[in-house]
């Protein structure tokens, strides 16, 4: 039986990050448009010919996107807002400028980019498409056609992947002042999806993957099954095509019985996370349907059990009995693995590099799964392979440390507690801290300039001593303080310059993780992250930044610098995690080993500590039923990691990328003294919740967007700030940035937080003379 092995996308950015270069050499001029195209092509002519030298019978693509294939899909059916379309509209200017705001004074062009947000329960960020009333669609690029050529010039059997139309207009939003919902716009866009799908026919397109990753989640059926029905009703028309359906991230759940009914050729399934749905949609799914067993996780490292995976493989092959097709494929697109294993020969240690499977791994396990059913026996060796393996990792010592498993089961709920509430916690900080009105503050992170990056890279490569180096860190931040104390900010920060990644700087400290090469991943546009692999029991071997923050505090006499740390549930969602015990026993130990480094803080003299859980959001199931519980111990192990602290202690947290309304109380319940959190690029969206929910304690929403090298102005984030005096009391209203200031230069910073810093000013003058 011949039997189809395939992926549903690959990695974008290249073994060593190629594309990142590409576009960002672009973006600074220094590369043309004609070379950035040039470069790109070549990228994905190597990643089709290593999808098919590893076993793949067919290739996806237009799984490649030079920011993000939301967008693309955006612009794709022109759903291009008004404030770009004075430039090109068509061009890669307004595309880039979607996607990352442009500011030209030589052109006069001042726009801001599209908002941001997370994907799914990813650490990705798609753009987020506007769509007006009376939204125009129009058929406006050619990329998928243009890619499927491409692929097929070169002799592959390829899949072309297009968003569905269904999940791009559920992930939009309507464009500022509309009255409509992005889905009520669906008859209008689908004519572009059959144009586009006509032209993929008329290339000799066979299959095309639909993506509706919406399925995944809580659909109303009355709303959605209609829906669907008009969209694939209308693509139905379009002769000569099959569709493959797909989801993934959970299961299809109560959606499988109405999706397995539409007029598609196909539905994949995500193994690894919905293998919940596969009884029903054995059942289910018509026996003329292929089914695309999605069985190897796209998201994270370890090696597949292929033993087990391939049981539920020959029970879906034995259940169809040959009538429709069966598919070996990944749960989700690669893009969330690393791109290959190889670079890490040599630099992990040979029993570590038998547990992982990244993307180019990860193929190979798909074309085993498939051979080992279409040629059983034929794959022998390396199905033992796999078990050895397996059994390794079960049996390593290297896993278990008992005293800290030991010291988790053994808390009481008084780790949870901190020593008096809130309204007593705040008079006790107040007279301690002497703030005044609206402090003004940062999120952590200053420029990593160029310099900052070389120093670090010449240390790591031996080529710069430690004693230069942490001079050069000590210089780097004393200079900083100083600036920050100069431009009138009230609660500085050390700017964090000794990390090149929030997580990846704590999990380097810490016992039980271990660090690839080059495993990176995209997390937005050309910003790529390197998660740590926790493969063990987690400790905490040594304080982990009390020597800077207490250099830090030095430098500044009078004014409080804030101890700097990332939270349990972040470090846990960044990384790569063990999947041999629950996720919330893995947090709970990185929690113990933050709550150690704060103690110590605080001990060090450091009055003000940021633990930054930015992830706890995109950490919710995307199953409601799911909630209760994911929220429950991620505010536990928050909780666990900042109350062994006096009251006179200021915790700080910060969430950024994503909506919190829906998790507010949750926030609530964590029992920090301040937030911070995004708030700038969705227009306020979090003065509804605040109207909601209340908010008792300090809060400081981002008064402007640092993803975009523009400067906000004074008047700009005024008008934020007055808009925020309406919801909460002056007293316990904070200004400051969106998020850390990392990725943006200097000149830049500098300007939006002086005029940061007039904002509050201003607003602490007129709230003297009211
Ligand atoms: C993604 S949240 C970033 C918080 C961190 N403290 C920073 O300023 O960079
Ligand atoms: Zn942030």
């Amino acid at each position: 039986m011949s039997i189809k092995s395939t992926i549903l996308g690959f990695p974008r950015m290249g073994s060593d990050r190629q594309l990142k270069k590409l576009v960002e050499a672009f973006w600074a001029g220094k590369a043309t448009e004609q070379e950035l195209a040039e470069g790109s092509r070549a990228l994905r002519a190597e990643h089709w010919a290593l999808q098919a030298a590893r076993g793949l019978t067919e290739v996806p693509v237009s799984d490649f996107s030079y920011y993000d294939h939301v967008l693309d899909a955006a612009f794709a059916a022109g759903i291009v807002p008004e404030r770009y379309q004075q430039l090109d509209a068509a061009g890669v200017q307004a595309y880039f400028a979607m996607a990352r705001g442009l500011q030209d004074k030589a052109i006069g062009v001042d726009v801001p980019s599209l908002e941001m947000k997370k994907w799914f329960d990813t650490n990705y960020h798609y753009m987020v498409p506007e769509i007006a009333d009376g939204q125009r669609f129009a058929l406006s690029s050619t990329k998928v056609v243009d890619e499927y050529n491409e692929a097929k010039a070169l002799g592959y059997a390829a899949r072309p992947v297009v968003l569905g139309p269904v999940s791009l207009l559920a992930l939009s939003k309507p464009a500022k002042g509309a009255s409509s919902k992005p889905l009520d716009h669906l008859a209008g866009l689908l004519p572009v999806y059959v144009e586009l799908l006509g032209k993929l026919a008329a290339a000799g397109a066979e299959w095309v993957q639909v993506d509706e990753p919406i399925l995944a989640l809580d659909l109303d059926a009355a709303v959605y099954r209609p829906l669907f029905e008009q969209a694939y009703g209308a693509l139905a028309q379009v002769a000569g095509l099959k569709y493959l359906l797909t989801s993934y991230f959970d299961r299809l759940g109560d959606n499988l019985a109405w999706a397995a009914a539409l007029p598609v050729h196909g539905l994949h399934l995500d193994l690894v996370r919905g293998g919940a749905d596969l009884d029903a949609a054995l059942e289910t799914i018509p026996a003329d349907k292929a089914i695309s067993a999605g069985l190897i996780n796209g998201r994270n490292i370890w090696k597949a059990d292929l033993g087990k995976q391939l049981a539920v493989l020959r029970r879906i092959v034995d259940a169809r009995k040959g009538a429709a097709p069966v598919w070996v494929s990944s749960s989700c697109s690669l893009l969330h693995s690393p791109h290959s294993l190889r670079p890490e020969a040599g630099h992990l240690d040979e029993e570590t590099l038998g547990w992982l499977s990244f993307a180019e791994e990860k193929i190979e396990e798909v074309a085993v799964l498939a051979a080992a059913v279409a040629n059983p026996g034929s794959v022998q060796a390396q199905l033992d392979d796999n078990a050895a393996k397996a059994a390794s990792r079960r049996q390593s010592a290297r896993i278990t440390r008992p005293e800290v498993q030991q010291r988790l089961a053994g808390l009481d709920r008084s780790a949870y507690e901190r020593k008096a509430p809130f309204a007593q916690r705040q008079a006790v900080q107040r007279a301690a801290l002497q703030l005044p009105l609206f402090p003004t503050t940062t999120i952590g992170s200053f420029p990593q300039t160029a310099e900052v990056r070389k120093a670090r890279a010449q240390f790591r490569k031996g080529a710069l001593g430690k004693d230069e180096y942490l001079k050069f860190l000590d210089d780097e931040t004393r200079k900083c303080i100083e600036w920050q104390d100069q431009a009138g900010l009230d609660v500085l920060v050390h700017g964090e310059f000794e990390r090149t990644d929030m997580v990846e700087f704590f999990g380097e400290h810490l016992e039980g993780f271990v660090f690839t090469k080059k495993g990176w991943v995209q997390s937005y546009g050309s910003r790529c992250v390197k998660p740590p692999v926790i493969y063990g029991d987690v400790s905490r071997p040594h304080a982990m930044t009390v020597d800077v923050a207490r250099f830090a505090q030095s430098c500044s006499p009078n004014k409080p610098v804030k101890g700097m740390l990332t939270g349990p549930v972040t470090i846990l969602q960044w990384s790569f995690v063990r999947d041999d015990q629950p996720r919330s026993k893995t947090a709970g130990q990185i929690a113990l080993a933050i709550r150690d480094e704060v103690v110590d803080l605080e001990a060090a003299g450091i009055r003000v500590i940021q633990v930054d859980e930015p992830a706890i959001r995109e950490g919710l199931p995307l199953r409601k039923a799911d909630y209760a519980a994911y929220l429950e111990w991620s505010v536990d192990v928050f909780r666990l990691a900042t109350t062994g602290v006096g009251n006179a202690t200021q915790i700080h947290t910060h969430f950024c990328y994503s909506d919190f309304n829906e998790i507010f109380t949750a926030i609530k319940s964590l029992d920090a003294d301040v937030i911070t959190i995004e708030n700038s690029k969705s227009d306020l969206k979090l003065l509804g919740a605040l109207e909601a929910h209340g908010y008792a304690a300090e809060i400081g929403p981002g008064l402007y967007d640092i993803h975009s090298p523009r400067v906000p102005s004074v008047e700009e984030m005024a008008a934020r700030f007055a808009a925020l005096q309406k919801y909460i009391p002056a007293e316990n209203l904070w200004a400051n940035p969106d998020c850390g200031l990392k990725t943006r230069g200097w000149p830049e910073v500098r300007q939006a937080l002086e005029n940061l810093v007039a904002v509050a000013v201003a607003a602490r003058r007129s709230a003297a003379t009211a």
